[in-house]
């Protein structure tokens, strides 16, 4: 293993940053910035233009993982003993460091995941937003109760700890606002992680791994293996490690079911924040500007890759043809384009594969029945040329067979399906496997009201395509997944409680 105890500048592509010593290409463990053991790499390409490789990064292997999770143990005994209010005042610092390195962080957004420098910035703020959340909590979180006991010789008291090493397993969509989402109440409760990027986006990460050592916080704190090719032996290495207590990943339900099984030998606490196949409900007396303006948020935010994208658009008889009219309107003003380009409204998609699971979409849709709307006819072959581009399409006949109704799309293909009655609506909305995010536009209260109840997901936006918050408790039902993030209750997940019993009589 080499340690060349810098953090591994080697590309001209730190130039771009105003920081270029932000720009790491090494993991972390504990005070080192090291290769893998594996001696192997990984490249890391610019999803705009595919000849571009923005990184080589290292290509971790069990041992890595091995020493990231002894180093987190060891500082782990140090940091769960420090009060509360000195984790408060470690993560506002973090915080702080995060919004002054906001261009830097939101360049190596934009260069390994490929979405606008716009949606790279709010994702920055967004990521930031849980820290300074859970700076407010930490005291708060880790409050206990005073139990009326039956017994009038007992008092029971509850305290609540860390939970102890927490592994972060993160997806490439929102690289960094997932990684704050684990690792601001992670640190808040006092836990220490080994974090593991998305093997796309790894730069963010390791980028913010070098503010959490600048905030203060002891080394070992937050240690960083990086993996692409060999996810399945890291992540293995990680669920049966019996130091870790805690796994929280945000990605695939198929993923999501693979470390459950893997974790089960050593029954660690889990949270899941897994796919979704949102449902847009669009009422008769919507108003349609605003559903217009929900629907695209919803569906075309970062490209149509995040878990909450609108998947299927469903739009009542009365208002469907004057919708899809203006919808067609608003989507033809999106510019697709390099990211770094200021006119740019859509970035590229992630890989070739993304691109793949569109066009396969589109052609099964329109196989089964679908009508294209807006949007190219889906090309025979994907060129080998330039960005992972999809350009944003609407398919109208949407039907329960096709698998852009049972699978995400993660793109900005449209699929809209009209309907009749809400009773109707429910019922499409309902059927599927996964319950993550929901849409619902009306002026109706009562119908709001009804649709709420109704709607079997852990997430719904009335009159709006923006769920998410980090006040906002987020989390799916069904194969969603389980557990909060962000909210007040977000800091519980990594953290234990204990009842107390005393015997106070004589
Ligand atoms: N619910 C949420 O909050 C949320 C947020 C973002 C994305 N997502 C979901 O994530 C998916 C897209 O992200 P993705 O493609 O990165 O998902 P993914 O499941 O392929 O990967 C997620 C993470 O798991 C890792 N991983 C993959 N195989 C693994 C294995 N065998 N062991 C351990 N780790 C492994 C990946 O490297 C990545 O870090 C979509 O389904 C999306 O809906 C959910
Ligand atoms: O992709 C899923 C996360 C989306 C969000 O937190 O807004």
């Amino acid at each position: 293993m080499s340690s060349n105890g810098t953090n591994g500048n080697t590309s001209s592509e730190a130039s771009r940053l105003k920081d270029p010593s932000l720009f790491s290409t090494k993991i972390v463990i504990g005070s080192q910035r090291l290769d893998s053991h594996s001696g192997k790499t990984f490249d890391v390409v610019y999803p705009g233009d595919r000849k571009v490789i923005v990184a080589t990064i290292p290509e971790c292997n069990t041992q890595d993982v091995n020493d990231a999770v002894s180093s987190c143990l060891s500082t782990f005994k140090e940091f769960s003993q420090t009060t509360a209010r000195q984790r408060s005042d470690l993560l506002r610092k973090l915080n702080d460091l995060t919004l002054a390195n906001i261009d830097d962080l939101a360049t190596l957004i934009v260069r390994e995941n490929g979405k606008t420098r716009a949606e790279a910035e709010a994702e920055v703020k967004y990521a930031a937003s849980f820290l300074s959340w859970f700076a407010n909590m930490a005291e708060v979180g880790c409050q206990g109760e005073t139990i009326a006991a039956a017994n009038p010789s007992m008092r029971i008291q509850t305290i609540r700890q860390p939970i102890g090493v927490v592994a972060c397993l993160l997806p490439w969509n929102l690289p960094l606002a997932m990684a704050t989402r684990k690792i601001g109440p992670a640190l808040a409760a006092g836990c220490t992680c080994i974090v593991k990027p998305a093997g796309e986006t790894p730069l963010s990460t390791l980028a913010f791994a070098e503010l959490v050592k600048r905030a203060g916080y002891p080394d070992g704190c937050v240690n960083v293996v990086t993996t692409l090719d060999n996810v399945a032996e890291v992540g293995k290495a990680i669920c049966e490690h019996k130091h870790v207590r805690k796994v929280s990943l945000t990605g695939s339900t198929r993923v999501g079911k693979l470390i459950a099984q893997q974790s089960a030998s050593t029954l660690k606490k889990l949270s899941m924040e897994l796919g979704g196949n949102s449902p847009v409900i669009v009422m008769n007396d919507a108003t349609i500007d605003k559903a217009i303006t929900g629907v695209l948020l919803a569906k075309l935010r970062t490209s149509g890759q995040t878990c909450v994208a609108a998947n299927r658009i469903l739009v009542q008889s009365g208002i469907h043809d004057k919708f899809l009219e203006a919808l067609k309107e608003k989507i033809k003003t999106y510019k697709q384009g390099d990211g770094e380009d200021s006119s740019t409204m859509l970035g590229p998609l992630i890989t070739d594969r993304a691109v793949e699971k569109c066009r396969a979409h589109v052609a099964d849709a329109l196989e089964k029945g679908a009508e294209l709307y807006y949007g190219p006819q889906p090309p025979s072959s994907f060129p080998d040329e330039g960005g992972f581009f999809y350009p944003p399409t609407i398919l109208t006949g949407l039907s329960d067979d096709m698998q852009i109704a049972t699978e995400e799309t993660f793109g900005p293909v449209a699929a809209i399906r009209k309907f009749e009655t809400e009773e109707e609506a429910l019922e499409i909305a309902n059927n599927s496997d996964v319950g993550l995010g929901a849409y619902v536009y009306t002026n109706d209260l009562r119908v709001a009201a009804r649709m709420s109840a109704g709607i079997e997901t852990g997430m719904i936006g009335i009159n709006t395509g923006m769920l998410s918050a980090c006040e906002a408790p987020f989390g799916g039902v069904k194969e969603s997944g389980y557990g909060k993030e962000g909210s007040i209750h977000g800091m519980a997940e990594y953290q234990i409680m204990k009842s107390i019993t005393t015997d106070v009589s004589g």
